[in-house]
């Protein structure tokens, strides 16, 4: 998975209006002119106190960002959380892409497939909440896309590149900021050509993207953890330990802001 803000989520306790108050005040840097967004969130009734409802608001779960370059292991790591997880606890939701289906990648299911123009048109109805560039390709996270995972009281875990986390960087959404690096630039090609998936010149601007991302990675004070995807089991490890802590601190953060 790529930019592709690939959205899935841990289930939490309760789900609170985040987005509604994001969507007002500072939203993505990729807005011109941030609208208001309707959502069918369950919103604190008018008799809570407001330092109540304000405090729900504040303490509203963090997301996790998993970044890295084309190969990196993100889809890899992210169908072992899905498996370990389970479904019940695990949500997925889809992002917009403009490049082609791999084999087997259905439309709705692994990504919106949608042309250009339709990428145009949802980018100046204010759609997304962060767009990139990628490999000539571009991926976009959505709005809906968010909010229908918040609705069901989960954690997002977005899956989006260096231009995406620049973005999201500036926003209060407050995420936990994840880099998945390879053991080297040798092995991310390698594992590129064997998995298969791409055509040579395809491969070869994802190894070129695949510079700048490492540089970007490995900016001090960029994220919040480093994981290098070296031995699958150890990694893994790693991300599965960081979601935990995320996913109880959540929880904690839900208890607080709702008592
Ligand atoms: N630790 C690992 N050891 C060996 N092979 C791995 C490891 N992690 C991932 N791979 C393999 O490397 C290839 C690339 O992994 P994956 O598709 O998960 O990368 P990705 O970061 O999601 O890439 P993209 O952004 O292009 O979708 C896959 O064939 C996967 O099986």
């Amino acid at each position: 998975m790529h930019v592709r803000g690939t959205v899935l989520m841990l289930k939490t306790t309760q789900h609170v209006p985040r987005l509604v108050s994001r969507a007002s005040s500072t939203v993505m840097s990729v807005y011109s002119a941030p609208t208001p967004i309707t959502t069918n969130f369950h919103v604190p009734s008018a008799g809570m106190a407001t330092a109540a409802v304000a405090r729900v608001v504040e303490k509203t779960p963090r997301p996790v960002v998993l970044s890295g370059p084309s190969g990196c292991g993100k889809s890899t790591l992210i169908n072992r959380l899905i498996n370990e997880i389970g479904k019940d606890k695990l949500g997925f939701s889809v992002s917009h892409t403009t490049r082609g289906p791999r084999p087997g990648e259905k439309d709705t299911v692994d990504y919106h497939f949608v042309t250009r123009e339709e990428f145009e048109k949802a980018i100046e109805d204010k759609e997304f909440v962060e767009h990139a560039i990628f490999s000539g390709n571009r991926y976009g996270t959505s709005k809906k896309a968010i909010l229908d995972v918040l609705q069901h009281g989960k954690l997002c875990l977005l899956d989006i590149d260096s231009q995406g986390v620049k973005s999201i960087k500036g926003t209060d959404l407050n995420p936990v900021l994840v880099f998945i690096k390879p053991p080297s630039l040798e092995v991310l090609e390698m594992r590129l050509r064997s998995r298969g998936t791409e055509t040579e010149e395809a491969i070869q601007k994802r190894l070129a993207t695949a510079g700048t991302e490492m540089e970007f990675g490995n900016t001090p004070g960029v994220y919040d953890h480093i994981i290098i995807n070296d031995d699958l089991e150890v990694a893994y490890k790693q991300l599965k330990s960081i979601i935990d802590q995320v996913m109880r601190d959540n929880s904690a953060s839900i208890k607080e802001g709702s008592s």
